[in-house]
């Protein structure tokens, strides 16, 4: 287990294996080479005159980036049988965006790559397309939630009784992790298996183009990761992230009451699948912050590539930072307006299949800008894995026939994982 940095050309940056390398030579002082390759380090990852001169190395490093001198340390040459040796994934580890003044080319999204012709696309009609904004305290919103969900899959809430200085400790406690260097970030880069730890989007394995972005995994406390990259100082990041989703769920179990009831359901009848069954399997909420550096050619660059949501619902708070957009047909990319203390609901695919395709699971993606390092929160709803999601009987009659074959929550999960953007396509009945 380790980090693999592979330098030159222009595909600078960290993969994280899982394979134990075998090295084609061993036996090198490890001192020597470490200072070898401090130097290439420091010439491969940012200097715009190293770009596609230096040859590829491949350093396998044991221990923590931070202590190269005095770690087990390898290095070779890349070459062809050494790819498949490492089984390096196909997904990077994030950019050091610190160091980088030119857009590479590898992070260049042409228009023809992207879904639709033009990313900015917008009439001047559809521009007063905007996303529903609904005031998640009053009790006569059914309706609204209703046509959001059926409309667009999303809409923003305000007066949800979030504290707004929560907002801002959240802010503050992201910023701080994303600020961290680099190479201390990688002390807990998430494997390519799990959903937890620094990394890049797992959807960037289904794009050749690279994001613009890096983000951080967590499911309830984040302890174990932040105690590694604050030592001394990890107790408020912590409290502060568990109490964001500590929120999050009591408003999300709100938001799914709502819709539901737009359907003339009740969470306490028609949920009882979806809390743990005999306490063992937890729910499984995922938690995600988001980091979008400041973009030296955001024209052509991407945030987060457009996708739908895997959850049942997911709350994204952008941080009164623009940069979200949302996918209507008709409209195209419609902006998600920023606003102070709003949140952003999503639905996602398994409310897509419970509500037997009423609510529809918004294409989404995330655009970056040249001002101003973008920030956002992600809480995915997510239920235990061993419950099954299919159709609510409620809504399915002779009329409506079920849309979807019911699926655990682990095997959509691992459907999306696999298929992607076609994974609800390949339950549908
Ligand atoms: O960063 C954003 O605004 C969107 C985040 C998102 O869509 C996600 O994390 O799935
Ligand atoms: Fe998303």
């Amino acid at each position: 287990m380790g980090v693999l940095a592979v330098m030159g050309g222009e595909r600078v940056g960290f993969w994280r294996v899982d394979a134990m390398v075998e090295p084609p030579w061993v036996g090198r002082s490890a001192a020597a080479v470490a200072s070898r390759v401090a130097v290439r380090v420091s010439w491969g990852v940012g200097a715009e005159s190293g770009w596609g001169r230096l040859s590829i190395y491949v350093i396998f490093l044991q221990n923590n980036p931070h202590s190269l001198p005095n770690s087990h340390l390898l290095i070779f040459n890349m070459n062809p049988t050494m790819e498949t040796q490492t089984q390096a994934p196909n997904y990077p580890l994030p950019l050091d965006f610190d160091n980088v003044s030119t857009l590479p080319d590898s992070y260049v999204w042409s228009t023809t790559t992207l879904p639709s012709d033009d990313p900015c696309h917008c009439t001047i009609n559809d521009r007063k397309a905007s996303l529903p904004i609904i005031d998640i305290g009053d009790p006569s919103t059914y309706d609204l939630v209703r046509l959001a969900c059926e409309k667009w899959g999303a809409f923003q809430v305000i007066n949800h009784g979030v504290p707004l200085s929560l907002f801002h400790e959240t802010e503050f406690q992201t910023r701080r992790l994303f600020s961290l260097p680099t190479e201390q970030k990688l002390l807990v880069a998430r494997l390519p298996s799990k959903v937890v730890g620094y990394g890049s989007a797992r959807i960037q394995a289904f794009y050749t183009e690279l994001m613009w972005s890096e983000g951080f995994g967590m499911m309830g406390s984040p302890v174990e990761h932040a105690r590694k990259l604050w030592p001394q100082d990890h107790a408020k990041f912590c409290e502060v992230m568990e109490q964001w989703q500590a929120e999050m769920k009591t408003l999300c179990n709100k938001i799914v009451g709502k819709m539901l009831g737009s359907l003339g359901l009740t969470h306490e009848d028609d949920m009882n699948w979806f809390q743990p069954q005999n306490g063992s399997d937890q729910t499984q909420c995922l938690f995600h912050l988001n980091s979008y550096p400041v973009c030296p050619d955001p024209d052509r660059a991407m945030g987060l590539a457009p996708h739908t949501d895997t959850s049942l619902i997911t709350v994204v708070n952008q941080f009164n930072t623009g940069g979200l957009q949302v996918y209507q047909d008709g409209a195209g990319w419609v902006p998600v307006e920023p606003i102070e203390g709003a949140l952003v609901v999503n639905v996602g695919d398994l409310m897509q299949i419970i509500s037997n395709g009423k609510f529809k699971s918004v294409l989404h993606r995330a655009l970056v800008n040249s001002t101003c390092h973008r920030l956002a929160t992600a809480f995915f709803l997510m239920p235990s894995s061993n419950a099954e999601v299919s159709p609510l009987r409620k809504l399915v009659d002779s009329a409506h026939p079920p849309l979807y074959r019911p699926v655990t929550g682990r095997e959509y999960f691992q459907l999306k994982v696999k298929l992607f953007m076609k994974a609800l396509e390949s339950i549908r009945l």
